[in-house]
């Protein structure tokens, strides 16, 4: 788990060091990996994930999954989940610590509403400080009965107690923020509940949960109404069938090692196996408005989701204004692109982007600091930030010698590890291993860049 204390932390610099070169992988994509723990804890008899993320958010997932009664073990590289069925979770014997995953306690609030079992959840000071009124809103609908700590201002927040009902409730919800961890919650409620539960989705999020409860058996249907409305239909008393599940490569840890071979001169890198699902690739669409040198090879599919090797070479980036739909197709790429958009030519105009806020740290006004530090000129907004590049100039670190903090967020813990590469005199970061959550490795890979 990430821990909140400073003894724990492990303070870290990184400094340019040359062009980037070289073939890597990325870990398995997060959203895909808790989604196949789970769902394969749902199925009757035996499931196999390969390629699933070991990072501390699914580990979480896993754990939680285990108190509940699945069987989950790991022999090499492969997974294997032996199923409870639906409805059949159990009661955990004690309260299940979620560590910094959003994602691990909005999706298992959600499993266990619709379960007559009473679930605590608790995390860690990052997880315990955002809101989950979101999650609670329809699963209290749906019947559930949750108590929540109040927070000072106005938020129901960890630690809380799910005692959830069955039968539960079907519902038809229309979301009023744009988040497929709301949706996901509500769906693998409706699992268990008797009936057609329905999700209403203005703006389309990552769809990895209606590909994968259709791809264990389950009766779901997606229409889109004229005005893009999505409507997803899940019939619920579900039987789920046992799957082999190959996990592609996460694009949103992919950005990290592509956005660093566009800034770094001279770089020229490939990145295997990255999911490119429409609902998660708007980054490299932005990064390609912006000038990016990215070609996508060997296009295939992968686990049912589509994936290519990305070939990504040094580009000269121009600053753009980045069209607010886009968002929710790469909501957790932010903290990167603003990093890129420090060394565009021009100016970079981001908006709608208020959900950054509420993440593990507030990502607008963290980047927005960081950044400043490194002499980048930045504007925040309520809902975005305004970035005036230095058109390829090394950003200034040295002088000043910055520590940026990371405040218990993977993303901007390697967001500024890659300016560091384009930072003179480099940067220390106060702790970098939040980014254990999601991509165990990560400094050695960008090390590996640098070497080859
Ligand atoms: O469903 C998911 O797997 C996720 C959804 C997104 O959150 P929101 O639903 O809060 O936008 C994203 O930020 C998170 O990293 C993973
Ligand atoms: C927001 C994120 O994750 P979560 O909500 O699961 O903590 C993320 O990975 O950037």
């Amino acid at each position: 788990m990430t821990q909140n204390s400073s003894a724990s932390k492990t303070s870290k610099r990184f400094s340019p060091a040359g062009p980037l070169s070289g073939k890597i992988t990325v870990p398995g994509d997060k959203s895909i990996s808790h989604r196949a723990l789970i769902l394969s804890s749902l199925a009757i008899g035996k499931s196999r994930i390969t390629g699933l993320l070991e990072g501390e958010d699914v580990l979480a997932t896993a754990e939680a999954m285990r108190a509940m009664g699945a069987k989950i073990e790991k022999n090499d590289d492969v997974w294997t989940v032996h199923g409870v069925g639906t409805g059949g979770l159990m009661q955990p014997e004690a309260a299940i610590e979620m560590g910094n995953s959003g994602t691990s306690t909005r999706l298992l609030m959600g499993l266990v509403a619709s379960h007559d079992i009473s679930t605590t959840f608790t995390g860690d000071a990052s997880l315990t400080a955002r809101p989950m009124g979101r999650v609670i809103d329809p699963l209290s609908e749906m019947g559930a009965n949750i108590q929540a700590r109040p927070s000072g201002d106005g938020k129901s927040c960890l630690p809380l107690t799910v005692r959830g009902i069955c039968p539960a409730v079907p519902i038809a919800y229309r979301l009023p923020v744009a988040s497929a961890q709301v949706k996901s919650a509500i769906l693998l409620a409706g699992l268990n509940t008797p009936g057609i539960t329905r999700v209403m989705e203005p703006i389309p999020t990552r769809d990895h949960s209606e590909t994968m409860l259709r791809g264990f058996g389950a009766e779901l249907a997606v229409e889109t109404n004229t005005d893009g409305v999505r409507t997803i239909s899940l019939t619920g008393e579900a039987e789920l069938n046992p799957q082999n599940i190959k996990v592609p490569g996460d694009p949103s840890s992919a950005a990290f090692p592509v956005v660093a071979a566009l800034l770094v001169p001279g770089s020229d890198i490939v990145v295997q196996n990255v999911g490119i699902n429409a609902t998660r690739a708007g980054l490299f669409q932005v990064l390609q408005n912006m000038g990016a040198d990215l070609t996508f090879k060997r296009k295939r599919t992968v686990g049912g989701e589509p994936v290519a090797d990305i070939h990504v070479r040094h580009s000269a980036l121009t600053g753009i204004e980045v069209p607010s739909g886009i968002a929710p197709c790469m909501i957790d790429e932010f903290p990167v692109l603003f990093v890129a958009a420090s060394l565009a030519d021009g100016v970079t105009r981001t908006t709608g982007l208020q959900e950054l806020r509420v993440k593990e740290s507030d990502r607008l006004s963290q980047m927005a600091r960081g950044l400043e530090t490194l002499g980048v000129e930045v504007t925040e907004q309520a809902d975005g930030l305004t970035i005036q590049g230095t058109g390829g100039k090394p950003l200034t670190g040295g002088r000043n010698k910055p520590v940026i903090e990371t405040a218990l967020d993977h993303r901007i813990a390697m967001s500024f590890a890659v300016a560091g590469l384009v930072t003179k005199g480099g940067l220390a970061l106060d702790d970098m291993t939040p980014a254990q959550t999601s991509f165990p490795g990560f400094v050695e890979m960008l090390k590996g860049l640098s070497k080859a």
